[in-house]
């Protein structure tokens, strides 16, 4: 008999992970009752991932992306993110940690409104001090890659749900993470603009090998990615019980049985 740890390593689709999570708990204690919201769970994720996490409401997805970007911190366990193990990392560490590997997405996507859509996108660069014209020259590049060449100098009032969305997405790619999390990204976008953002975070991915990790409730969309895996008892499961395609990320039992 193997453990869950060495299934994971034996199925290994292609080298080292970029991430993994190793017996990541969470649990939130309030007014004298305990809640588990993750549960030793292992999961692997490797560079150039295109994963999409459904589950119920309150099932904890959101905790799983906070705690992977170190937003939050795991009650027990480790995340090893490029062979370093994040929650030994000092508080400035982590900061640093976020600034450069993680970008991040969320549903309502916080653009500043009194500022363009250039100048959203061009704030990671200027709070850097990294040089302006330098910063605006990427910001324009990202802004055409989402598609919005034509929209740069709209303030966020002024655009589509799904264009502000872009916008956020171009904003989080500013620093060029390895990591995109994105959080309900289309979760106030009606079906088929919410199917345009996945088209573009699927070209990013594609293009420039950004993994991606988004938190999603609808089922069409989360078809369209190539991982796509359910959050359930605390634990990461396979969708489709034995779904190839999530092999050496979880562990084969989580794979072959449903929840
Ligand atoms: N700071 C907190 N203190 C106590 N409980 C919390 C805290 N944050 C979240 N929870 C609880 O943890 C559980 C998981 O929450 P989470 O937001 O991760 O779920 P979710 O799957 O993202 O849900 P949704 O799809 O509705 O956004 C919920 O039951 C929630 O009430």
């Amino acid at each position: 008999m193997t453990d869950g740890t060495d299934t994971l390593l034996q199925a290994a689709p292609q080298g080292e992970p970029l991430i993994e999570m190793r017996q990541l708990s969470k649990r939130y204690s309030l007014r004298g009752k305990t809640l588990t919201v993750l549960e030793k769970m292992d999961f692997n994720v490797f560079g150039g991932d295109r994963i999409a996490i459904m589950g119920a409401s309150g099932a904890g997805k959101s905790t799983l992306l906070q705690v992977i970007g170190t937003l939050d911190e795991p009650t027990s366990g480790e995340i090893v993110f490029d062979g370093q193990q994040l929650f030994s990392k000092t508080s400035r560490q982590l900061a640093a940690f976020r600034n450069h590997e993680v970008g991040f997405v969320f549903q309502f996507h916080h653009l500043l409104p009194e500022f363009t859509a250039l100048e959203n996108v061009m704030l990671p660069g200027m709070i850097a001090r990294q040089n302006r014209e330098k910063v605006r020259a990427r910001a324009e590049e990202l802004l055409a890659q989402v598609g919005l060449a034509e929209r740069m100098q709209h303030q966020p009032g002024e655009l589509s749900g799904g264009e502000q969305q872009r916008v956020a997405i171009a904003r989080a790619l500013f620093m060029k993470p390895r990591l995109l999390l994105a959080d309900e990204p289309t979760g106030n976008l009606d079906l088929k603009t919410g199917a345009g953002i996945h088209a573009v975070l699927r070209e990013l991915n594609e293009e420039t090998g950004v993994t991606v990790i988004i938190a999603t409730h609808d089922p069409r969309l989360a078809q369209e990615m190539p991982i796509q895996l359910k959050l359930e008892k605390g634990r990461l499961w396979a969708i489709e019980p034995g779904d190839d395609r999530v092999r050496g990320r979880l562990a084969d039992e989580l794979i072959d049985t449903a929840p």
